[in-house]
């Protein structure tokens, strides 16, 4: 299958290249980039008024295979990538039960390549059982070809176990993803503690929960010497702190995710549990320092934290309901309508964000870039489309959103993978109407 993508503006951090040109694609590798090329292909693609990006990655998916596949499955979770723009998505291991030996992650990844159409790559505990009481087989895991080691849904609280697993970790060059959040101090809060959620009489979540964390596994990891990815960072010291650290030449990356960039505790709704995530929507103030952070390459990656549930458990009520929301299908459009369109990011930090910069993070050599030579993983976005989120058109079996309603602009054209369309905005409408 050979495919030409005539005349879109391609943006390649790699290269730095922001241009008009035409992509030439064969045997699943990135061939020839230039002006006007003249091949004979099995399919044009015109991607005139378009934006052409290496494929996106989203280090943070919560597949929640196996265990609680009536919250989503393989199959429809990376469908779901595929609609959002995402070629490699990288798995969380808080399944049931927990991703913590080499069968568990073969399971996974066995799955995977029978029914996705973009590649997943699976992420494995950081302790047995996700009990944080000893390390898990990462040593094993390792071997089978784990993108990273997290305890995501938690913090390892035991600082000692915590580290034993950084070595295991960093001896088979394994990045650790890191949920910062004490234990001890959160005591049951559902939203961010501020006058909202004390004018709601609901328990609070304060910034030191996170704050406090994130501070310790920042030391340890560089005392350990493993490269540490923050995840789902939310808070202003969340900001000084990975400034610091990066100043100071430690190895830490730090995602945020579209809902933190988008909204603050004041947009919330009484009683919606869609609007119940964790880390919490913080204050405004935070959510501009996120935006800063951003704009500064301090936070050097966008992921979604796609976190499906049913409905029947997001209708529990703000404080028995799960933490967590769907991300998949909204991140291309709020990066887009909140950070490119307002100015706060260029299109190459977005394609930095959501593709380079993530590639490196699992050392994927061969992604994130679509230079000559490069995997043919692609992501083609209309930057103007305009339209409202529509939670019914979700390929996810999760629908807990806030952003149901919500106007925005930009939207995935084509997702390329290993050089075959998976997805196609085009075909999809054209199906719909059938
Ligand atoms: N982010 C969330 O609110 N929920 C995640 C867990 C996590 O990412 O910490 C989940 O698994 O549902
Ligand atoms: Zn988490
Ligand atoms: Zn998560």
């Amino acid at each position: 299958m050979s495919l030409l993508i005539k005349d879109g503006r391609v943006i390649d951090p790699a290269t730095k290249l922001d241009d008009i040109c035409d992509v030439f694609i064969e045997n699943n590798k990135v061939m020839k980039i230039g002006k006007d090329l003249k091949i004979d292909v099995d399919r044009v693609i015109d991607a005139s008024g378009h934006l052409v990006m290496p494929g996106l990655i989203d280090l943070h998916v919560h597949l929640r295979d196996p265990g609680f596949t009536y919250k989503e499955d393989i199959a429809t979770g990376s469908r779901a990538a595929a609609k959002g723009g995402f070629t490699t998505i990288v798995a969380m291991p808080n399944t049931k039960p927990p991703i913590d030996s080499s069968d568990r992650v073969n399971y996974v990844t066995v799955k995977a390549k029978k029914l996705s159409p973009v590649h997943v790559l699976q992420t494995g505990c950081v302790t047995k059982g996700m009990k944080g009481e000893e390390p898990a087989d990462i040593r094993g895991m390792a071997k089978a070809g784990i993108a990273a080691i997290t305890e995501d849904g938690k913090s390892v609280m035991n600082t000692r176990v915590y580290k034993d697993a950084m070595i295991l970790a960093r001896q088979c060059h394994l990045p650790v993803f890191a949920h910062c959040e004490d234990k001890n101090l959160v005591q049951g809060g559902c939203m961010n503690e501020d006058e909202i959620s004390r004018a709601w009489h609901l328990p609070g979540i304060t910034n030191a929960v996170e704050d406090v964390i994130v501070a310790r596994d920042i030391i340890l990891a560089d005392e350990v010497g493993v490269p540490l990815h923050l995840c789902h960072c939310s808070t202003k010291n969340c900001y000084y702190m990975v400034k610091a650290a990066k100043e100071a030449g430690m190895q830490v990356t730090a995602e945020v995710c579209p809902h933190h960039f988008t909204l603050s505790s004041d947009d919330m709704k009484e009683g919606d549990t869609n609007y119940k995530m964790n880390p919490p929507l913080r204050t405004r103030e935070d959510l501009e320092y996120l935006r800063k952070g951003l704009n500064e390459d301090v936070f050097d990656i966008i992921s979604t934290d796609h976190a499906p549930h049913s409905a029947e458990e997001k209708e529990q009520g703000m404080e028995d309901a799960p933490f967590g929301i769907v991300g998949l299908e909204t991140s291309v459009a709020l990066t887009i309508t909140e950070l490119v369109k307002p100015g706060v990011i260029t299109w190459m930090q977005m394609a930095e964000k959501m593709s380079y910069r993530p590639a490196r993070v699992i050392r994927q050599d061969k992604k994130g870039s679509i230079a000559e030579g490069m995997d043919a993983d692609i992501t083609i976005i209309d930057p103007e489309a305009e339209y409202v989120i529509d939670t019914s058109t979700f390929v996810s079996k999760g629908k807990n959103t806030p952003f149901h309603g919500k106007k925005v602009t930009g939207r995935v054209s084509y997702t390329i993978c290993d050089g075959k369309v998976v997805y196609s905005q085009s075909e999809e409408s054209d199906a719909d109407l059938q």
